[in-house]
């Protein structure tokens, strides 16, 4: 029943809507969707009538309220004209099962009522209604109404995609903080915030996870032989290297800060976490990068610790980074160029005492 038919000139000061006024020019509504819910054909077809001629774009009509909320929800109108006194279920039960299907949303209901006490008024309110007018309503009073809900609708349109361009500069503003301007790694507090995440799911998966913290020897003595840009460059190349190793689409490479750097790895146990140290020992070698003022060697080295555990609720972002930076810590004073990690090293004098 969407199509709105042009009810002949006879219908025209019927019970719906009263004689007066009807067509301000250029004062209609505009770009509007209706559902107009009423049982009277007559009042509902002069309704449509006098919608379309205001410049509504689709007057959808319904004559019970189970077609009414079917309409609703297939055509999702701008805006709701409900009768109360409907066949069934009448236009309280409507409008609250309008509120409850919008999920956020906001669909202007006024009621138009042939019921014009004051409790009636109230309950309409009540129900989700935003408005209540008497039938016979006069077309000029109904329109301004109808403008009425249209300003509040357009306000509410604009504060909606506000709100959306707002989260999504956000989103932007976010990102960017968390970025590392020299390498393009999520920097440290970016770190923090997803080493917390990772544990809460490594807790409830009850899965290892690895954390590693890097630093590349004798980084001032590099910066001091071949000047601070080349330091520069070479943070570059290292933070490429590490995106590069980390092929997993959880595990993250971070700058945690000068020439440190993090990595973080979901599901990685002490087995992993070694090999994973290995090759990233191994790519590094590869690349040759010279230091000219290293006493391990005549490239670029990097010593880390790592520490792996499946997290109880002890565990958290700190205890992991101090016990990784412990670690780094051990690594560096037992020569550099090595990684650590004291997990490993109680696995390897578990193995020789049970040998
Ligand atoms: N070029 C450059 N250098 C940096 C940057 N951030 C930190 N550094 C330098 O990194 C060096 C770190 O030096 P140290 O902390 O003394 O450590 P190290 O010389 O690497 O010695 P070990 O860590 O003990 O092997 C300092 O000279 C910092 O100035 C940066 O963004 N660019």
């Amino acid at each position: 029943m969407n199509t709105p038919t042009i009810p002949p000139p006879a219908i025209l000061g019927s019970k719906g809507l009263a004689p007066g006024t009807i067509h301000i020019a250029g004062q209609g509504i505009s770009n509007i969707r209706v559902l107009v819910v009423d049982d009277q054909n007559s009042v509902r077809q002069l309704i449509a009538y006098e919608l379309k001629r205001s410049g509504a774009t689709e007057v959808y009509q319904a004559n019970d309220a189970d077609s009414a909320l079917e309409l609703f929800q297939k055509h999702r109108p701008d805006l709701v004209l409900l009768d109360i006194r409907l066949p069934g279920k009448d236009g309280y039960w409507v409008a609250r099962r309008l509120r409850e299907s919008e999920n956020g949303d906001w669909t202007p209901i006024i009621f138009l009522s042939g019921l014009d006490s004051d409790l009636d008024v109230w309950q309409g309110i009540e129900s989700g209604g935003d408005d209540y007018l008497v039938k016979p309503v006069k077309p000029i009073v109904l329109m301004a109404k109808l403008r009425a809900m249209q300003r509040l609708l357009d306000m509410r349109r604009r504060l909606v995609s506000m709100s959306a361009e707002l989260r999504q500069a956000n989103q932007r503003l976010n990102h960017m903080v968390e970025i590392d301007p020299l390498t393009g790694l999520v920097n440290r507090r970016g770190l923090e915030r997803i080493l917390h995440s990772e544990i809460d799911a490594a807790r409830r998966e009850q899965q290892p996870m690895t954390l590693m913290l890097c630093d590349l020897d004798f980084f001032k003595t590099y910066n001091d032989s071949l000047g601070h840009l080349k330091g520069d460059d070479c943070l570059r190349e290292v933070g490429r290297l590490l995106q590069d190793v980390c092929v997993r689409p959880r595990d993250v490479a971070f700058r945690y800060g000068g020439e440190e750097f993090a990595l973080l790895l979901p599901s990685t146990p002490r087995s992993g976490a070694m090999t994973f140290a290995r090759a990233l020992g191994n790519v590094l070698r590869k690349r040759t990068i010279p230091h000219p003022a290293s006493s391990v060697s005549e490239f670029l080295t990097i010593s880390g610790g790592i520490t792996t555990c499946i997290p109880d609720s002890n565990t958290d972002q700190e205890s992991l980074i101090m016990r990784a930076d412990q670690a780094l810590y051990t690594a560096k004073a037992q020569g550099r160029d090595r990684f650590f990690s004291f997990e490993m090293q109680m696995d390897t004098i578990e193995q020789l005492r049970t040998r």
